[in-house]
């Protein structure tokens, strides 16, 4: 069980925090947050939920399996810290900034005018069917739009809508080619547009607003 109290991770912007509005009010970006191999515990990690998806162990490997991942589980449980410290998230070095809720991307180009990014969904981020769960590509839109519109307002944004299309099957274990960009900026209004391509197939597209945060806005 986490240490941290929702109290304590749930603290906003302040003197003492001068980043962009509470979303991310002690935000600091790290390439050494964690150690060397963080990256390689966070794929290890990553190579556990895609193992996991599809496992089927018989009765005496299962409790085997429960005493190894409850001694892993309490050896994270030790290291516990808050949202605003943890590496995941803040990692800009490691694939989807080290954070293991979000599809493996890796930004090749970002700015103001967009951004593209390769993103493999594993057989973790399974739909059905070989396919990816659309909600997952949901997940991938929405934090390469959020990037998009980061990085065109200067600040932090949070999404006021996500919309989706669905346009053909999203297959795992293939690089795909994200871009997002904002189409048109009004005030604190972020538009944002996007696709994620197979190739030259489109799989889909996203039409989202990001709403720039007021400073010390939650
Ligand atoms: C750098 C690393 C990159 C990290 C990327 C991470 C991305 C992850 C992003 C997220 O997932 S955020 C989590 C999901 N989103 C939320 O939980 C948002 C919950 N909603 C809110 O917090 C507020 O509703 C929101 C900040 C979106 C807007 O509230 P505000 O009080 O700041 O704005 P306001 O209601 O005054 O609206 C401002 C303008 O936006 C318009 N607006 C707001 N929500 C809208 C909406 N849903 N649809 C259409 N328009 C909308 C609103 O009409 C108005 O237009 P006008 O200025 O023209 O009058």
């Amino acid at each position: 069980m986490s240490p941290v109290s929702h109290s304590e991770w749930d603290r906003p912007a302040d003197a003492s925090s001068p980043h962009e509005g509470g979303f991310r009010a002690q935000i600091d970006i790290s390439t050494t947050r964690g150690g060397p191999r963080y990256g390689e515990l966070n794929e290890e990690l990553r190579r556990l939920m895609d193992l996991a998806r599809y496992a089927c162990p018989p009765e005496e490997l299962t409790e085997a399996m429960i005493a190894q991942v409850r001694a892993l589980n309490e050896n994270l449980a030790k290291v516990q810290v808050d949202e605003w410290e943890t590496p995941s998230g803040t990692r800009i070095d490691l694939p989807s900034r080290g954070n293991l809720t979000l599809p493996p991307y890796v930004v090749t180009d970002g700015g103001p005018d967009g951004v593209i990014a390769d993103v493999t969904f594993r057989p973790f981020h399974l739909g059905g069917n070989k396919a990816a769960h659309g909600g997952h590509i949901a997940v991938a839109f929405d934090d390469l739009g959020g990037l998009a519109s980061a990085l065109k307002v200067e600040g932090v944004t949070r999404t006021a809508y996500l919309t989706v299309g669905y346009r053909s099957l999203t297959p795992l274990d293939t690089p795909l080619q994200m871009r997002t960009w904002v189409e048109t900026l009004d005030g604190r209004k972020a538009f944002v547009k996007g696709t994620l391509h197979d190739g030259d197939r489109l799989c889909a597209d996203v039409d989202a607003l990001f709403i720039a945060l007021k400073p010390g806005q939650p």
